[in-house]
């Protein structure tokens, strides 16, 4: 390698690291990225008098964020050296024994190498002061109210004294990054590329609630300074912090030698894919801490410890076909067959290209050569394209035009990347519908699978949800290979599943953008499904934790005549419709209430009040209209009111008819 090599080298490393540390949004993988780290190291190895100062291996990290406070770590916050072999590993003893002038086989304690982002929590006499990012290891990003919304970190700790810095990883687990991606999916938004990604982006948010709403966690594993604390071993340390309680990973091993530590290491790599969390390898730590002290730091890593790596899950294959499926909400879904390859243990032969707009940006074409790897340890996904490999003929993919269900035109979202396909009888939805209604996360009806459900639905013998609860064994007998017991079992369960909680049943409707989360904050403020069919979308914006995009899509879902009547049905078919958290009161049971003008308080939230007790509220102002709550410059609804003799009321007025009724207006 020659000069210029190494400053190219060494720019494109930073630029990989802004991308990566500041913007949580990395262009290539930890593999390819360690590759050039790598490189840039055994150059400089080579050439120790060419090293430059500011060189990326002599630093850590990137530079804070100007959105929070920077906050400087009372003792700086490192990196790890890697190791990929056990070579690499046995060399890291000798160096170590060299370094503490002999000793031949250590104790070390082994932990996981979580992936996720470093952590220090700041505490002065117990009380938790600040929670900062490594950012470059000097200075970090003060995250303290982010810090806040994790579970599990303790505010106070009792009996300890003086300043003590804890650190760890925060991360988010392999599920919880998949339900977020599902999450971003059906919002229209772009995937978050791993959970390493989700979990930096989620602590670096500047909005708390949001980061409350993903459930990130964190290990911790050491401390800078340390108060009172007793720990003079590695292994004695993550026990204290966990009597202290701390959240500590539970895959720690105490060992002997090198020997010990690449049994534990081996032992990881082949559980790697049960693990919960994302984990890029062990972390290697000299037990005592005396040593420790002897043994001492480079300018961006300890010398009494090493990371070894995982081996990188990325393989080769081959893009065999695309094809696009019609999800329930009409979204095209497009979706790579690839050549199957065995990655982490499952064999990986299909990938999501989530939308037309990921497609070009990647170019991916049928006959591409692409790099694949399991996102999350889970999700399997396409790194990228190796142009050299691509075939001649291979031609740039077109997103067809119409639906390849029903022939339909597609259109695309406005403001979003899906193209879905608009038309409300197109059968490949529909299909989808019936199968999302039955699912585990929604109205959960055991043994009516997907192949039962396509079947009815082919047959005609169910169209949509509520055609399920029309079912009878006859009818059910009509399905190939179904036979009388099964039936009769799947009839039972429907039966069951009418007791379902309001919050599934919201679930089970298939709304885009409401899942378990926004069914359960529905339920727990309405008191029925009706309630939440008459409410405003302004009155839906208002609760705390829904937005207004979400109670845009949602009122406009439920106002649909087709939805209105499948409503009908299902309760006529007597499906639970009521929340099990709001109870509604009868004490306004009878009266009807018009609301005008501006009051002391937003108009949904007296309506909802009013509902929640009984009362109905209507827009129009009727002989049959109790009373009319009248604000400052009510118009119109008041000479009405006045015109057929309905009763006026002020606030003041109004506040005494509810406490006549035992119900108070706070
Ligand atoms: N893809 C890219 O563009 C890109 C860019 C920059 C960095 N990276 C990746 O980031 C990593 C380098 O970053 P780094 O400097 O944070 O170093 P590192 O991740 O290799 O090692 C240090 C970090 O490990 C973490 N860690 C997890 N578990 C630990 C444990 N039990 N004990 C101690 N530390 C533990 C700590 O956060 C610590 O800061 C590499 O994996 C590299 O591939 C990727
Ligand atoms: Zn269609």
């Amino acid at each position: 390698m020659t000069a210029t090599r190494y400053h190219e080298l060494i720019s494109l490393i930073e630029h990989h690291n802004k991308r990566y540390y500041e913007l949580d949004d990395p262009e290539v993988s930890d593999a390819e990225y360690d590759a050039l780290m790598r490189e840039l190291r055994e150059f400089e190895a080579a050439h120790p008098d060419l090293v430059v100062p500011n060189s990326p291996t002599q630093r850590v990290g990137g530079a804070p964020n100007t959105t929070f406070a920077p906050i400087r770590h009372p003792t700086p916050m490192t990196s790890l050296d890697n190791a990929f072999s056990d070579e690499d590993l046995a060399d890291f003893e000798v160096k170590l024994a060299r370094a503490l002038g002999g000793g031949g086989e250590f104790t070390y304690t082994c932990e996981l190498k979580l992936d996720g982002l470093s952590i220090n929590l700041y505490y002065v006499d117990g009380e938790l002061r600040w929670g900062a990012t490594r950012g470059n290891g000097a200075v970090g990003e003060d995250v303290t109210a982010n810090v806040l919304t994790i579970s599990g970190i303790p505010r106070r700790l009792e009996g300890v004294t003086g300043e003590l810095e804890v650190r760890g990883e925060v991360f988010l687990t392999r599920a919880e990054f998949a339900r977020l991606n599902t999450e971003q999916d059906e919002a229209g938004l772009p995937p978050f590329k791993n959970p390493r990604n989700a979990a930096a982006g989620t602590l670096r948010q500047k909005d708390p609630r949001v980061t409350a709403s993903r459930k990130l966690e964190a290990y911790f594993y050491s401390v800078g300074k340390r108060g009172n604390l007793k720990a003079r071993t590695q292994w004695d340390l993550l026990h204290e912090l966990q009597a202290l309680g701390f959240p500590v990973s539970p895959y720690s091993r105490h060992v002997t030698g090198v020997a010990g530590a690449g049994v534990y290491h081996h032992d990881m790599t082949a559980a790697r894919s049960t693990f919960p969390m994302d984990a890029d390898g062990t972390v290697v730590k000299l037990d005592d801490f005396q040593l420790q002290v002897e043994a001492g730091f480079t300018s961006r890593a300890p010398r009494w410890a090493i990371a070894y790596k995982f081996p990188a899950e990325e393989a080769f294959t081959k893009v065999e076909a695309i094809t696009i499926s019609v999800g329930r909400t009409g979204r095209l879904n497009p979706l790579a067959h690839l050549e199957p390859r065995l990655i982490e243990g499952t064999v990986v032969q299909r990938a999501t290209l989530h939308n037309e707009d990921y497609i070009r940006d990647k170019d991916i074409r049928v006959g591409d050569t692409v790099v694949v790897h399991k996102s999350g340890g889970i999700i399997p996904e396409i790194i990228r394209v190796v142009p050299e490999l691509r075939p001649e003929e291979a031609q740039a993919f077109q997103f067809p035009a119409h639906c390849p269900e029903c022939g339909h035109e597609v259109v695309r979202e406005e403001g979003g990347a899906a193209v879905v396909c608009p038309n409300p009888l197109c059968p490949a939805q529909a299909v989808e519908r019936l199968k999302h209604f039955v699912s585990r996360g929604a109205m959960d009806v055991r043994g009516l699978g997907e192949k039962i459900v396509e079947a009815l639905f082919a047959q005609g013998i169910a169209r949509n949800a509520a055609d399920l609860y029309d079912l009878t064994v006859e009818k059910l007998l009509q399905v190939e290979r179904m036979g009388e017991k099964n039936a009769t079992k799947i009839l039972a369960q429907l039966q069951e599943s009418k007791k379902k909680p309001l919050s599934r049943l919201i679930v089970a409707l298939g709304i885009p953008l409401i899942g378990e989360r926004n069914g359960g904050v529905l339920e727990a403020n309405f008191a029925n499904l009706r309630a939440i069919m008459d409410a405003s979308e302004e009155q839906i914006a208002n609760i705390p934790g829904i937005g207004e995009t979400v109670a845009h899509v949602l009122v406009t879902a439920l106002h649909d005549p087709s939805m209105v009547e499948l409503v009908g049905r299902l309760e006529a078919a007597g499906l639970n419709t009521t929340s099990t958290v709001v109870k509604a009161g009868t004490e306004l049971e009878g009266l009807t209430f018009v609301i005008t003008g501006t009051l002391s308080r937003p108009r949904p939230e007296l309506q909802e009040l009013l509902e929640r007790h009984g009362a109905r509220v209507t827009g129009n102002v009727t002989k049959k209209t109790s009373f009319v709550i009248a604000g400052e410059e009510a118009g119109g609804k008041l000479a009405k009111a006045q015109e057929i003799g309905v009763k006026v009321l002020d606030e003041a007025s109004l506040s005494e008819i509810l406490s006549a009724r035992g119900v108070t207006l706070q």
